[in-house]
């Protein structure tokens, strides 16, 4: 654990802020903010207004806290106050945690009236090709230049973290780089859910239809949480038609494909079927070390070749966490005030395994004590027979592998026989859901795990 001070915490907190924020963000957030405490854990913050307080209190503070956590394996709780508000700390040891406050008259209840929110950094330009994406990208290219002509819609699936986001974003750039005067428009699925319910409830269904309608480019991330809304999807099915009809483009995503989402409405699957459906795989190294390399030089960081094999070495799944491994090397050596090298990449990354993941586990170690356990055959887990007594361990096998390795789902599936990696999703997803209320399962799961992690 790295030993943070108030002066250094909150340097780093600004930093960060300054490069992830757009500047007139970064000067209204953090311009008037002021570190007041750092004690147990607990940051207190000044902040001008109610306002501030508010925005802090809804998204700044836990950004803030997962960005430390993410960079220190510290979990850090930011309490935003008014000077005049009493200090939390200043009589009690104990940390309180802060009340939700009600953001009803900030909170924009038109909230779909808000302008296009695309992130800075997300464009082709700051992309990196390789073979896991190649497919994706090309595509996303060619419906930023000639958007409702080519794929419509345009569907990226995948993994998490392997930059479907960012190509979303990037097709957005592109077209207003191409078109300033287009009507671009990003959400998440959840987003537009609550921006359907919101509308409902201030009786604005009329905008709410002719803001979503309206768009040139509408991309919609993350629609796998879609599934259980009968409402929303509705409602979309009405958007996504209306959109098409005027071939206006729209790009989907999600970490399946849509006949692998649960509770999605046939109509919705077939028509996101009439485009493109393009799968994002994992980057292999010579990728893994290009992307490392190109957010270093972004970063104005320099850091020895064989240090980032080091690191693209390290994590081989997810984009996001390469990226955060970056980070957490960065900041262990600016707090440390020691260059970056190898062995330095491995001390800071050395307490990246607190999530409990262990390099030394591997997927047939897991099959192996799984297998014992159940007395199954490891060639029952790889299999296919649907026997329940089969079916469970091999999701428990499944389950274990994604919790305790580092392995990707298409690895996973792969060891498991060359299943498909939204097998292992499922599997997993299943296995999670009846830990919540099937006692028999969580004392077997309990005493794998201990096992395995002796
Ligand atoms: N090919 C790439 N080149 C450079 N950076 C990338 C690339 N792919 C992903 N990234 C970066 O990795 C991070 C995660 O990517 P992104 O958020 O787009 O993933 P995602 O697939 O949308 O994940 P999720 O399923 O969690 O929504 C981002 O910071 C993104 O910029």
């Amino acid at each position: 654990m790295l030993n943070l001070d108030l002066d250094s915490l909150w340097q780093y907190i600004i930093e960060s802020f300054s490069k992830s924020l757009n500047p007139a963000s970064y000067k209204a957030w953090f311009g008037p903010a002021e570190p007041v405490q750092y004690i147990d854990q607990t940051l207190i913050v000044n902040v001008p207004t109610p306002l501030h307080r508010d925005y802090w209190t809804q998204k700044l503070n836990g950004q803030i806290s997962d960005l430390i956590q993410e960079v220190s394996g510290e979990k850090i709780t930011v309490l935003a106050k008014l000077p005049s508000d009493p200090n939390p700390l200043a009589n009690s040891e104990s940390v309180t945690t802060p009340k939700k406050v009600s953001v009803a008259e900030n909170n924009n209840s038109s909230s779909f009236l808000k302008e296009t929110q695309l992130n800075d950094r997300y464009t082709f330009d700051t992309f990196v090709v390789g073979k896991g994406n190649q497919l994706a990208h090309a595509a996303a290219l060619a419906v930023a230049e000639e958007p409702g002509v080519f794929y419509n819609p345009l569907f990226f699936y995948g993994g998490v973290g392997l930059g479907k986001t960012h190509l979303m974003h990037a097709i957005g750039h592109q077209m207003l780089e191409n078109r300033p005067d287009a009507k671009v428009k990003y959400v998440t699925s959840e987003s537009f859910a609550n921006d359907f319910i919101s509308s409902i409830q201030t009786k604005r269904q009329e905008e709410f239809r002719r803001e979503y309608r309206s768009v040139d480019l509408l991309l919609v991330d993350d629609i796998q949480f879609f599934a259980d809304k009968v409402g929303t999807q509705e409602e979309f099915f009405h958007t996504f038609n209306a959109l098409y009809d005027d071939k206006k483009q729209i790009v989907l995503s999600s970490d399946r494909l849509p006949n692998e989402i649960p509770k999605l409405q046939q109509r919705l699957v077939s028509r996101f079927k009439w485009g493109l459906s393009v799968d994002i795989t994992p980057p292999d190294f010579e990728t893994r070390i290009a992307i490392l390399r190109n957010k270093a030089e972004a970063e104005h960081v320099s850091i020895p070749d064989d240090t980032l094999s080091y690191i693209a070495g390290q994590i081989d799944s997810n984009i996001r966490e390469l990226e955060g491994a970056l980070m957490r090397v960065e900041a262990f050596s600016s707090m440390t005030r020691t260059p970056i090298s190898t062995s330095l990449a491995a001390e800071a990354l050395k307490n990246l395994k607190v999530s409990g993941k262990s390099s030394k586990l591997t997927i047939p170690i897991i099959q192996d004590k799984v297998a014992k356990y159940y007395h199954v055959t490891i060639a029952d887990l790889k299999g296919k027979k649907r026997v329940k007594s089969i079916v469970i361990p091999r999701q428990i096998a499944m389950y274990l592998s994604r919790e305790l390795t580092d392995a990707s789902l298409p690895k996973i599936g792969n060891e498991f026989g060359g299943k498909d990696h939204t097998t292992v999703i499922h599997a997993h997803e299943k296995i999670a859901e009846a830990l919540h209320t099937d006692t028999t399962l969580q004392k077997e799961v309990n005493e794998l795990r201990a096992e395995l992690q002796d």
